[in-house]
């Protein structure tokens, strides 16, 4: 199996080039490859097939949202879980295409779980994704060991908890998974935590549902802008740090979107029969 390696922010993905959906791609299959121990490591998979060659029920998706997409991304967290969206994943996944001749430098619509996102990216540097609308939802609440914090539920095609912390995020155990209300996300939550550090400018962590902490979450950091900036009549741009990087959020009406670094680091096959 070919794969290549690359990262967004230091959030890892395992890309495999599957343009004709020839993949049976398990859970299990996913799981190994993801092992930062028995196997290549990484926060998540992403399986690039054309839209059209995509099992496009199995995965899910509504089957009109090939229209104008060529591509899928049939992204995959650590776990062998399935989720809607990534952020950093799509970056990654668009600088994989224009690496591999397979798309050219510009502007076009990828498929997603969540629906179609607008990429923009040229021939090298970072890239730009139209994340759609991050909708604060209301009140929900994490534990960490016996403290609690109150956070804003946040849809950004998945689900996230953003909660603000007044002290400083690296005093956080994120070693574990923070608690939530099942019957509140029945699919899993991610959870971010932050902390307003400037005019603008936010520092977030985060556990991801099917992941762990993980160095960054592209979705994560439109959630937080989108809570940071309830209230305001013009929510502008946003800086969010994160411990692998920095990226920016533009909040719109109804409307998001992220740029970042996307970084392609290896590539290689797995050995056969390894799988
Ligand atoms: N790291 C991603 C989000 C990946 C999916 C997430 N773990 C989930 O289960 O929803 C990002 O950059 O957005």
């Amino acid at each position: 199996m070919r794969f290549v390696k690359g990262h967004g922010t230091e959030n890892d993905f395992v890309i495999l080039p599957d343009p004709d959906g020839a993949l049976d791609l398990t859970p299990e299959a996913v799981a190994r490859l993801c092992d930062r121990r028995a196997g290549i490591g990484a926060d998540g998979v992403l399986r690039v097939v054309r839209t059209k060659a995509a099992d496009i029920e199995g995965a899910g998706i509504d089957p009109d949202i090939d229209a104008g997409a060529e591509w899928f991304m049939d992204y995959r967290n650590a776990d062998g879980g399935i989720a809607e969206m990534c952020g950093n994943g799509m970056r990654v996944f668009a600088r994989y295409l224009v690496d591999a001749g397979l798309a050219a430098p510009g502007e076009w619509d990828v498929a997603t779980r969540a629906g179609l996102r607008r990429v923009t990216l040229g021939a090298s540097g970072d890239v730009s994704v139209e994340m759609g609308p991050a909708d604060v939802l209301g009140p929900g609440e994490a534990t960490l060991a016996d403290a609690v914090f109150q956070g804003e539920r946040v849809s950004v095609g998945n689900p996230h908890l953003a909660c603000r912390v007044d002290g400083p995020l690296a005093a956080l155990d994120l070693s574990r998974a923070p608690g939530f209300d099942p019957a509140v996300f029945p699919e899993g939550v991610n959870v971010e935590f932050f902390r307003t550090v400037g005019e603008r400018h936010l520092e977030m962590r985060v556990y991801e549902r099917g992941s762990g902490e993980t160095r960054s979450c592209g979705t994560g950091t439109v959630a937080v802008a989108a809570v940071a900036a309830r209230g305001m009549d013009e929510p502008g741009e946003w800086t969010v740090d994160v411990p692998g990087g920095r990226v920016t959020v533009a909040l719109g009406r109804g409307t998001s979107r992220l740029t970042g670094p996307a970084v392609l680091v290896a590539e290689g096959e797995t050995r056969p029969g390894w799988i």
